[in-house]
Protein backbone atom coordinates (compact mmCIF):
# COMPACT_ATOMS: atom_id res chain seq x y z
CA UNK A 1 0.00 0.00 0.00
CA UNK A 2 1.79 3.37 -1.04
CA UNK A 3 -0.06 6.26 1.06
CA UNK A 4 1.95 9.05 -0.47
CA UNK A 5 0.82 9.16 -4.02
CA UNK A 6 2.27 12.47 -4.36
CA UNK A 7 1.59 12.17 -8.10
CA UNK A 8 -0.66 9.87 -10.11
CA UNK A 9 2.61 8.37 -10.95
CA UNK A 10 2.57 6.18 -8.19
CA UNK A 11 -0.99 5.75 -8.24
CA UNK A 12 -1.21 3.88 -11.53
CA UNK A 13 1.55 1.81 -10.26
CA UNK A 14 -0.35 1.09 -7.28
CA UNK A 15 -3.44 0.89 -8.71
CA UNK A 16 -4.62 -2.94 -7.71
CA UNK A 17 -3.55 -2.47 -4.04
CA UNK A 18 -4.63 1.27 -3.35
CA UNK A 19 -8.17 0.41 -4.80
CA UNK A 20 -7.85 -2.95 -2.89
CA UNK A 21 -7.38 -1.29 0.36
CA UNK A 22 -9.39 -0.42 2.96
CA UNK A 23 -11.61 3.16 2.18
CA UNK A 24 -10.52 5.75 4.63
CA UNK A 25 -11.93 8.12 7.23
CA UNK A 26 -11.59 11.67 7.20
CA UNK A 27 -9.11 12.15 10.07
CA UNK A 28 -7.25 9.34 8.08
CA UNK A 29 -7.12 10.75 5.14
CA UNK A 30 -6.49 14.24 6.31
CA UNK A 31 -3.20 12.80 8.39
CA UNK A 32 -1.96 11.07 4.79
CA UNK A 33 -2.71 14.49 3.01
CA UNK A 34 -0.30 15.71 5.77
CA UNK A 35 2.09 12.80 5.51
CA UNK A 36 2.60 13.76 1.72
CA UNK A 37 3.94 17.16 2.15
CA UNK A 38 5.62 17.10 5.66
CA UNK A 39 9.49 16.02 5.10
CA UNK A 40 12.42 17.72 5.68
CA UNK A 41 11.65 21.23 5.49
CA UNK A 42 9.63 22.30 8.23
CA UNK A 43 12.46 21.35 10.70
CA UNK A 44 14.68 24.10 9.34
CA UNK A 45 12.08 26.96 8.80
CA UNK A 46 13.22 28.68 11.71
CA UNK A 47 16.70 29.53 10.12
CA UNK A 48 15.58 29.16 6.55
CA UNK A 49 12.88 31.80 6.87
CA UNK A 50 14.97 34.17 8.91
CA UNK A 51 18.01 34.15 6.83
CA UNK A 52 16.37 36.59 4.16
CA UNK A 53 13.31 38.85 6.16
CA UNK A 54 12.35 40.06 9.45
CA UNK A 55 8.95 38.75 11.37
CA UNK A 56 6.26 41.32 9.08
CA UNK A 57 7.79 39.50 5.81
CA UNK A 58 7.87 36.02 7.47
CA UNK A 59 3.95 36.75 8.44
CA UNK A 60 3.04 38.21 4.64
CA UNK A 61 5.16 35.46 2.54
CA UNK A 62 3.05 32.42 4.39
CA UNK A 63 -0.37 34.53 3.82
CA UNK A 64 0.42 34.71 0.10
CA UNK A 65 1.82 30.84 0.03
CA UNK A 66 -1.59 29.87 1.86
CA UNK A 67 -3.63 31.26 -0.61
CA UNK A 68 -1.47 30.18 -3.76
CA UNK A 69 -1.11 27.17 -2.59
CA UNK A 70 -4.91 26.10 -1.36
CA UNK A 71 -5.43 27.04 -4.98
CA UNK A 72 -2.91 24.94 -6.64
CA UNK A 73 -4.30 21.92 -4.33
CA UNK A 74 -7.72 22.67 -5.75
CA UNK A 75 -6.44 22.44 -9.36
CA UNK A 76 -4.87 19.14 -8.87
CA UNK A 77 -8.31 18.26 -7.10
CA UNK A 78 -10.71 19.32 -9.48
CA UNK A 79 -8.20 18.20 -12.90
CA UNK A 80 -8.40 14.62 -10.95
CA UNK A 81 -12.08 15.02 -11.32
CA UNK A 82 -12.65 16.93 -14.59
CA UNK A 83 -9.06 15.17 -16.24
CA UNK A 84 -9.36 11.56 -15.03
CA UNK A 85 -8.16 9.80 -18.13
CA UNK A 86 -4.90 12.09 -17.66
CA UNK A 87 -3.19 9.24 -15.45
CA UNK A 88 0.37 10.60 -15.06
CA UNK A 89 0.08 13.68 -12.85
CA UNK A 90 1.54 16.84 -13.59
CA UNK A 91 2.97 16.07 -16.62
CA UNK A 92 0.13 14.94 -18.37
CA UNK A 93 -1.65 17.85 -17.48
CA UNK A 94 1.02 20.09 -19.26
CA UNK A 95 1.09 17.64 -22.46
CA UNK A 96 -2.34 17.84 -23.12
CA UNK A 97 -2.61 21.69 -22.81
CA UNK A 98 0.26 22.45 -24.02
CA UNK A 99 1.67 20.29 -26.28
CA UNK A 100 4.71 16.99 -26.13
CA UNK A 101 7.40 19.41 -25.90
CA UNK A 102 6.11 21.24 -22.87
CA UNK A 103 4.85 18.27 -21.36
CA UNK A 104 8.34 16.46 -21.87
CA UNK A 105 9.56 19.41 -20.11
CA UNK A 106 7.10 19.29 -17.45
CA UNK A 107 8.00 15.50 -16.82
CA UNK A 108 11.52 16.51 -16.88
CA UNK A 109 11.08 19.01 -14.36
CA UNK A 110 9.41 17.33 -12.00
CA UNK A 111 11.84 14.54 -12.20
CA UNK A 112 14.53 17.23 -11.98
CA UNK A 113 13.05 18.62 -8.68
CA UNK A 114 12.12 14.47 -7.22
CA UNK A 115 15.51 13.84 -7.36
CA UNK A 116 17.50 17.06 -6.44
CA UNK A 117 15.42 17.02 -3.78
CA UNK A 118 16.70 13.72 -2.77
CA UNK A 119 20.15 15.00 -2.49
CA UNK A 120 19.53 17.57 -0.30
CA UNK A 121 17.53 15.29 2.30
CA UNK A 122 20.95 13.11 2.47
CA UNK A 123 22.65 16.67 3.46
CA UNK A 124 19.88 17.03 6.20
CA UNK A 125 20.24 13.55 7.39
CA UNK A 126 23.73 13.65 7.85
CA UNK A 127 23.76 17.18 9.15
CA UNK A 128 21.08 16.20 11.79
CA UNK A 129 23.20 13.14 12.57
CA UNK A 130 26.34 15.51 13.13
CA UNK A 131 24.77 16.28 16.66
CA UNK A 132 25.79 12.90 17.78
CA UNK A 133 29.17 12.24 15.66
CA UNK A 134 30.22 16.18 14.95
CA UNK A 135 32.17 14.34 11.86
CA UNK A 136 29.41 14.25 9.99
CA UNK A 137 29.38 18.48 9.71
CA UNK A 138 26.84 20.30 7.68
CA UNK A 139 26.36 17.27 5.94
CA UNK A 140 28.88 18.05 3.70
CA UNK A 141 32.22 16.50 4.64
CA UNK A 142 33.79 13.69 3.45
CA UNK A 143 32.24 11.34 6.13
CA UNK A 144 28.92 12.74 5.79
CA UNK A 145 29.48 12.17 1.48
CA UNK A 146 30.45 8.88 2.01
CA UNK A 147 27.83 7.76 4.38
CA UNK A 148 24.80 9.81 2.35
CA UNK A 149 25.95 7.50 -0.19
CA UNK A 150 26.14 4.47 1.62
CA UNK A 151 22.25 5.18 2.69
CA UNK A 152 21.32 6.09 -1.26
CA UNK A 153 22.23 2.66 -2.01
CA UNK A 154 20.98 0.77 0.52
CA UNK A 155 17.34 2.76 -0.67
CA UNK A 156 17.99 1.96 -4.10
CA UNK A 157 19.17 -1.71 -3.45
CA UNK A 158 16.11 -2.16 -1.14
CA UNK A 159 13.63 -0.97 -4.05
CA UNK A 160 14.97 -3.19 -6.35
CA UNK A 161 14.24 -6.26 -4.30
CA UNK A 162 10.92 -5.07 -4.80
CA UNK A 163 10.49 -2.59 -1.21
CA UNK A 164 7.50 -0.21 -1.34
CA UNK A 165 6.69 1.60 0.95
CA UNK A 166 4.44 -0.38 3.97
CA UNK A 167 1.39 1.42 5.89
CA UNK A 168 4.17 0.34 9.54
CA UNK A 169 6.60 3.00 7.88
CA UNK A 170 4.22 5.52 7.07
CA UNK A 171 2.51 5.15 10.23
CA UNK A 172 5.91 5.54 12.55
CA UNK A 173 7.23 8.30 10.03
CA UNK A 174 3.89 10.06 10.43
CA UNK A 175 4.47 9.94 13.86
CA UNK A 176 7.86 10.85 14.05
CA UNK A 177 7.62 13.99 12.36
CA UNK A 178 4.23 15.40 14.14
CA UNK A 179 4.99 14.79 17.31
CA UNK A 180 8.02 16.50 17.77
CA UNK A 181 6.47 19.25 15.75
CA UNK A 182 3.91 19.89 18.39
CA UNK A 183 6.21 19.58 21.02
CA UNK A 184 8.32 22.07 19.53
CA UNK A 185 5.68 24.58 18.94
CA UNK A 186 4.44 24.09 22.74
CA UNK A 187 7.69 24.90 24.07
CA UNK A 188 8.52 27.87 21.73
CA UNK A 189 4.87 29.38 22.82
CA UNK A 190 5.77 28.84 26.35
CA UNK A 191 9.07 30.57 25.97
CA UNK A 192 8.05 33.24 23.52
CA UNK A 193 8.73 36.80 24.09
CA UNK A 194 6.73 39.12 22.38
CA UNK A 195 9.58 42.02 22.56
CA UNK A 196 12.27 39.40 20.87
CA UNK A 197 9.05 39.45 18.49
CA UNK A 198 9.12 42.76 18.04
CA UNK A 199 12.33 44.10 18.41
CA UNK A 200 12.93 44.94 14.95
CA UNK A 201 9.49 43.41 13.16
CA UNK A 202 9.59 44.95 9.74
CA UNK A 203 13.34 44.03 9.62
CA UNK A 204 14.62 47.57 8.05
CA UNK A 205 16.80 48.18 11.22
CA UNK A 206 18.84 45.74 9.37
CA UNK A 207 20.17 46.74 6.07
CA UNK A 208 21.15 43.44 4.89
CA UNK A 209 17.68 42.37 4.68
CA UNK A 210 17.03 45.26 2.44
CA UNK A 211 12.97 45.88 1.55
CA UNK A 212 9.77 44.68 2.66
CA UNK A 213 9.47 43.26 -0.95
CA UNK A 214 13.23 41.95 -1.01
CA UNK A 215 12.13 40.46 2.59
CA UNK A 216 8.53 38.67 1.16
CA UNK A 217 10.87 37.58 -2.05
CA UNK A 218 13.51 35.84 -0.49
CA UNK A 219 10.85 33.58 1.67
CA UNK A 220 9.16 32.43 -1.30
CA UNK A 221 10.82 29.26 -2.72
CA UNK A 222 11.53 28.13 1.18
CA UNK A 223 7.72 28.13 1.65
CA UNK A 224 7.11 26.44 -1.62
CA UNK A 225 9.63 23.82 -0.55
CA UNK A 226 7.56 22.85 2.61
CA UNK A 227 4.43 22.34 0.65
CA UNK A 228 5.74 20.18 -2.49
CA UNK A 229 4.02 17.15 -2.34
CA UNK A 230 0.41 19.05 -2.07
CA UNK A 231 -0.54 18.08 -5.52
CA UNK A 232 -0.22 14.02 -4.23
CA UNK A 233 -3.08 15.63 -1.91
CA UNK A 234 -5.82 14.78 -3.94
CA UNK A 235 -4.80 11.27 -5.16
CA UNK A 236 -3.95 10.55 -1.61
CA UNK A 237 -7.66 11.94 -0.86
CA UNK A 238 -9.38 10.31 -3.72
CA UNK A 239 -9.29 6.57 -1.41
CA UNK A 240 -12.04 8.41 0.26
CA UNK A 241 -15.15 7.08 1.55
CA UNK A 242 -17.35 9.70 0.09
CA UNK A 243 -17.06 12.13 -2.34
CA UNK A 244 -17.08 15.30 -0.02
CA UNK A 245 -14.43 13.89 2.19
CA UNK A 246 -11.87 14.44 -0.65
CA UNK A 247 -12.11 18.52 -0.31
CA UNK A 248 -12.43 18.39 3.60
CA UNK A 249 -9.27 16.06 3.64
CA UNK A 250 -7.14 17.97 1.00
CA UNK A 251 -8.23 21.59 2.88
CA UNK A 252 -8.38 20.46 6.88
CA UNK A 253 -4.82 18.52 6.02
CA UNK A 254 -3.32 21.57 3.96
CA UNK A 255 -4.28 24.36 6.54
CA UNK A 256 -2.62 21.87 9.49
CA UNK A 257 0.63 21.80 7.82
CA UNK A 258 0.28 25.87 6.89
CA UNK A 259 -0.65 26.38 10.84
CA UNK A 260 2.57 24.31 11.93
CA UNK A 261 4.74 26.26 9.62
CA UNK A 262 3.77 29.42 10.77
CA UNK A 263 3.92 28.89 14.22
CA UNK A 264 7.36 27.38 13.56
CA UNK A 265 8.95 30.13 11.86
CA UNK A 266 7.29 32.82 13.60
CA UNK A 267 7.04 31.62 17.35
CA UNK A 268 11.35 30.90 16.79
CA UNK A 269 11.32 34.99 16.19
CA UNK A 270 10.25 34.81 19.67
CA UNK A 271 12.85 33.29 20.84
CA UNK A 272 16.25 34.51 19.06
CA UNK A 273 16.00 37.90 17.40
CA UNK A 274 16.23 37.61 13.18
CA UNK A 275 19.93 37.83 12.62
CA UNK A 276 20.55 34.96 15.90
CA UNK A 277 18.62 32.76 13.56
CA UNK A 278 19.86 33.32 10.26
CA UNK A 279 23.22 32.27 11.79
CA UNK A 280 21.70 28.58 12.81
CA UNK A 281 22.73 25.69 11.70
CA UNK A 282 20.43 23.23 10.18
CA UNK A 283 18.26 21.67 11.35
CA UNK A 284 17.76 24.90 12.97
CA UNK A 285 14.59 23.40 14.82
CA UNK A 286 16.60 21.36 17.05
CA UNK A 287 19.04 24.85 18.13
CA UNK A 288 16.07 26.82 19.11
CA UNK A 289 14.60 23.31 20.58
CA UNK A 290 18.17 23.04 22.66
CA UNK A 291 18.37 26.63 23.40
CA UNK A 292 15.25 26.64 25.14
CA UNK A 293 14.68 22.69 26.76
CA UNK A 294 18.41 21.94 27.07
CA UNK A 295 20.25 19.38 25.08
CA UNK A 296 17.62 16.35 25.13
CA UNK A 297 15.73 19.00 23.19
CA UNK A 298 18.31 18.70 20.42
CA UNK A 299 19.09 15.27 20.48
CA UNK A 300 15.22 14.55 20.01
CA UNK A 301 14.37 16.82 17.07
CA UNK A 302 17.79 15.64 15.07
CA UNK A 303 16.14 12.06 15.57
CA UNK A 304 12.96 13.05 14.51
CA UNK A 305 14.74 14.20 11.31
CA UNK A 306 16.72 11.39 10.76
CA UNK A 307 13.49 9.08 10.94
CA UNK A 308 11.52 11.77 9.32
CA UNK A 309 13.90 12.52 5.94
CA UNK A 310 14.33 8.40 5.84
CA UNK A 311 10.73 7.91 5.42
CA UNK A 312 10.84 10.80 2.72
CA UNK A 313 13.39 9.70 1.09
CA UNK A 314 12.09 6.09 0.47
CA UNK A 315 9.57 7.16 -0.67
CA UNK A 316 10.78 10.45 -2.87
CA UNK A 317 13.01 7.96 -4.61
CA UNK A 318 10.14 5.48 -5.82
CA UNK A 319 8.61 8.53 -7.09
CA UNK A 320 11.31 9.52 -8.72
CA UNK A 321 11.83 6.39 -10.50
CA UNK A 322 8.59 6.46 -11.18
CA UNK A 323 8.26 9.59 -13.68
CA UNK A 324 10.82 8.63 -17.00
CA UNK A 325 9.26 4.90 -16.44
CA UNK A 326 5.45 6.58 -17.00
CA UNK A 327 6.93 9.18 -18.86
CA UNK A 328 8.34 6.36 -21.34
CA UNK A 329 5.34 4.55 -21.12
CA UNK A 330 3.86 6.89 -23.38
CA UNK A 331 6.90 7.86 -25.75
CA UNK A 332 7.74 11.32 -23.89
CA UNK A 333 10.70 9.83 -22.65
CA UNK A 334 13.00 6.72 -24.62
CA UNK A 335 11.66 3.39 -24.36
CA UNK A 336 14.46 2.10 -22.24
CA UNK A 337 13.65 3.92 -19.02
CA UNK A 338 9.84 1.92 -18.97
CA UNK A 339 12.08 -1.16 -18.02
CA UNK A 340 11.15 -2.95 -14.55
CA UNK A 341 12.86 -5.99 -13.38
CA UNK A 342 11.46 -9.18 -12.56
CA UNK A 343 10.47 -7.57 -9.06
CA UNK A 344 8.09 -5.11 -11.00
CA UNK A 345 10.69 -1.90 -10.01
CA UNK A 346 11.79 0.50 -12.83
CA UNK A 347 15.52 -0.82 -12.67
CA UNK A 348 17.08 1.22 -15.66
CA UNK A 349 15.37 4.51 -14.57
CA UNK A 350 15.75 4.18 -11.00
CA UNK A 351 19.42 3.16 -11.97
CA UNK A 352 20.04 7.01 -13.79
CA UNK A 353 17.78 8.99 -10.49
CA UNK A 354 20.43 7.79 -8.26
CA UNK A 355 23.18 7.79 -10.00
CA UNK A 356 22.41 11.28 -10.44
CA UNK A 357 21.76 11.84 -6.61
CA UNK A 358 25.04 9.89 -6.56
CA UNK A 359 26.82 12.43 -8.72
CA UNK A 360 24.99 15.69 -7.25
CA UNK A 361 26.38 14.54 -4.07
CA UNK A 362 30.41 14.32 -5.23
CA UNK A 363 29.78 17.53 -6.55
CA UNK A 364 28.04 18.90 -2.93
CA UNK A 365 31.34 18.07 -1.67
CA UNK A 366 33.46 19.98 -3.76
CA UNK A 367 31.24 22.99 -4.20
CA UNK A 368 30.76 22.64 -0.46
CA UNK A 369 26.69 23.49 -0.96
CA UNK A 370 24.42 23.39 1.74
CA UNK A 371 21.20 21.95 2.26
CA UNK A 372 19.42 24.99 1.40
CA UNK A 373 21.27 25.60 -1.91
CA UNK A 374 20.36 22.17 -2.89
CA UNK A 375 16.57 22.49 -2.10
CA UNK A 376 16.10 26.11 -3.62
CA UNK A 377 17.43 24.46 -6.58
CA UNK A 378 14.68 21.67 -6.36
CA UNK A 379 11.59 24.52 -5.61
CA UNK A 380 12.82 26.54 -8.49
CA UNK A 381 12.69 23.42 -10.72
CA UNK A 382 9.17 21.75 -9.72
CA UNK A 383 7.90 25.57 -10.86
CA UNK A 384 7.57 24.58 -14.69
CA UNK A 385 5.33 21.67 -13.87
CA UNK A 386 3.44 23.77 -10.98
CA UNK A 387 2.60 26.56 -13.49
CA UNK A 388 1.48 24.17 -16.24
CA UNK A 389 -1.49 22.59 -14.21
CA UNK A 390 -2.29 26.36 -12.95
CA UNK A 391 -2.54 27.25 -16.39
CA UNK A 392 -3.76 24.24 -17.68
CA UNK A 393 -6.85 24.17 -15.27
CA UNK A 394 -7.32 27.73 -16.00
CA UNK A 395 -8.01 26.98 -19.86
CA UNK A 396 -10.37 23.45 -19.55
CA UNK A 397 -12.42 25.94 -17.87
CA UNK A 398 -12.41 29.58 -19.95
CA UNK A 399 -13.09 26.81 -23.28
CA UNK A 400 -15.20 24.56 -20.88
CA UNK A 401 -13.16 21.10 -21.82
CA UNK A 402 -14.49 18.67 -19.78
CA UNK A 403 -17.78 20.89 -18.28
CA UNK A 404 -21.40 19.18 -18.98
CA UNK A 405 -23.63 21.78 -20.27
CA UNK A 406 -25.21 23.08 -16.80
CA UNK A 407 -21.97 22.85 -15.04
CA UNK A 408 -20.23 26.45 -13.90
CA UNK A 409 -16.83 27.30 -14.41
CA UNK A 410 -16.84 30.30 -11.97
CA UNK A 411 -14.80 28.54 -9.33
CA UNK A 412 -12.13 26.60 -11.32
CA UNK A 413 -11.95 29.88 -13.07
CA UNK A 414 -10.66 31.62 -10.07
CA UNK A 415 -8.35 28.68 -8.59
CA UNK A 416 -6.86 28.55 -12.02
CA UNK A 417 -6.48 32.15 -12.25
CA UNK A 418 -4.78 32.42 -8.65
CA UNK A 419 -2.45 29.38 -9.19
CA UNK A 420 -1.40 30.47 -12.39
CA UNK A 421 -0.29 34.11 -10.85
CA UNK A 422 1.13 32.53 -7.70
CA UNK A 423 3.09 30.43 -9.90
CA UNK A 424 4.22 33.61 -12.50
CA UNK A 425 5.35 35.50 -9.04
CA UNK A 426 7.16 32.79 -7.85
CA UNK A 427 9.03 33.00 -10.94
CA UNK A 428 9.50 36.67 -10.26
CA UNK A 429 10.37 36.14 -6.67
CA UNK A 430 13.18 33.19 -7.14
CA UNK A 431 15.39 35.99 -9.14
CA UNK A 432 17.62 35.09 -11.95
CA UNK A 433 20.03 32.81 -10.46
CA UNK A 434 17.96 29.97 -9.95
CA UNK A 435 16.40 30.48 -12.95
CA UNK A 436 19.70 29.98 -15.19
CA UNK A 437 20.49 27.42 -12.55
CA UNK A 438 17.22 25.29 -13.86
CA UNK A 439 18.08 26.29 -17.32
CA UNK A 440 20.85 24.73 -17.26
CA UNK A 441 19.01 21.44 -15.66
CA UNK A 442 16.48 21.33 -18.38
CA UNK A 443 18.53 21.63 -21.32
CA UNK A 444 20.09 18.57 -21.22
CA UNK A 445 16.48 17.19 -21.24
CA UNK A 446 16.34 18.02 -25.13
CA UNK A 447 18.67 15.52 -26.45
CA UNK A 448 16.50 13.11 -24.21
CA UNK A 449 12.93 14.40 -25.68
CA UNK A 450 15.09 14.19 -29.49
CA UNK A 451 15.40 10.67 -28.99
CA UNK A 452 12.10 9.71 -27.81
CA UNK A 453 10.74 11.44 -30.97
CA UNK A 454 13.11 9.63 -33.16
CA UNK A 455 12.26 6.36 -31.55
CA UNK A 456 8.24 6.89 -32.17
CA UNK A 457 9.41 7.85 -35.98
CA UNK A 458 7.68 11.38 -34.74
CA UNK A 459 8.47 15.02 -36.12
CA UNK A 460 10.51 16.36 -33.22
CA UNK A 461 10.02 20.17 -32.90
CA UNK A 462 6.76 21.96 -34.28
CA UNK A 463 7.74 25.80 -35.31
CA UNK A 464 6.84 27.41 -31.85
CA UNK A 465 8.86 24.20 -30.09
CA UNK A 466 11.91 24.73 -31.60
CA UNK A 467 12.23 28.63 -30.43
CA UNK A 468 11.19 27.41 -26.98
CA UNK A 469 14.27 24.52 -27.28
CA UNK A 470 16.49 27.44 -28.71
CA UNK A 471 15.30 29.64 -25.38
CA UNK A 472 16.37 27.01 -23.23
CA UNK A 473 19.85 25.69 -24.40
CA UNK A 474 20.41 29.50 -24.65
CA UNK A 475 19.71 30.42 -21.23
CA UNK A 476 21.21 27.16 -20.11
CA UNK A 477 24.91 27.55 -22.18
CA UNK A 478 24.56 31.37 -20.44
CA UNK A 479 24.15 30.22 -17.02
CA UNK A 480 26.96 27.31 -17.64
CA UNK A 481 29.18 30.65 -18.72
CA UNK A 482 28.16 33.14 -15.58
CA UNK A 483 28.83 29.53 -13.39
CA UNK A 484 32.19 28.86 -15.09
CA UNK A 485 33.73 31.98 -14.42
CA UNK A 486 32.22 32.70 -11.06
CA UNK A 487 29.43 35.34 -11.30
CA UNK A 488 26.65 33.35 -9.85
CA UNK A 489 26.95 30.50 -7.73
CA UNK A 490 24.02 28.95 -6.99
CA UNK A 491 25.18 25.51 -5.39
N1 LIG B 1 12.80 14.89 -2.22
C1 LIG B 1 11.93 15.76 -2.59
N2 LIG B 1 11.89 16.19 -3.82
N3 LIG B 1 11.05 16.23 -1.70
C2 LIG B 1 10.08 17.23 -2.00
C3 LIG B 1 9.14 17.40 -0.85
C4 LIG B 1 9.59 18.37 0.16
C5 LIG B 1 8.74 18.33 1.40
N4 LIG B 1 7.64 19.23 1.32
C6 LIG B 1 9.61 18.64 2.58
O1 LIG B 1 9.40 19.60 3.25
O2 LIG B 1 10.53 17.92 2.85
Amino acid sequence: MTSIDHGSQIKSATTTSTTQSAKLSRSLLTALVIGSMVGAGVFSLPQNMAAGAGPLAILIGWVITGIGMIALAFVYQRLAIRKPGLDSGPYAYAKAGFGDFVGFNSAWGYWLSAWIGNVSYAVIVFSALSYFAPAFGEGNTIAAIVGASLMLWAVHALILMGVREAAITNFITTIAKIAPIVLFIVVAALAFNLDVFTLDFSGVSNPELGSLLAQVKSTMLVTLWVFIGVEGASVVSARANKRSDIGFATVSGFLICLGLYALVSLLSLGIMTQPELAGLKNPSMAVVMEHVVGPWGGALINLAVVVSVLGAFLSWTLLAAEIPMMAARDGTMPKLLATENDKGSPSVSLWLTNGLVQLFLIITYFANSTYQALFLIASAAILVPYVLSGAYALKIALTRDGYGAGETTGRDIFTGAVATIYGAWLVYAAGPTFLFMCAMLYAPGILVYIWARREQDKRVFTPLEVVLALAIVTAGGLAAYLIATGVISPL
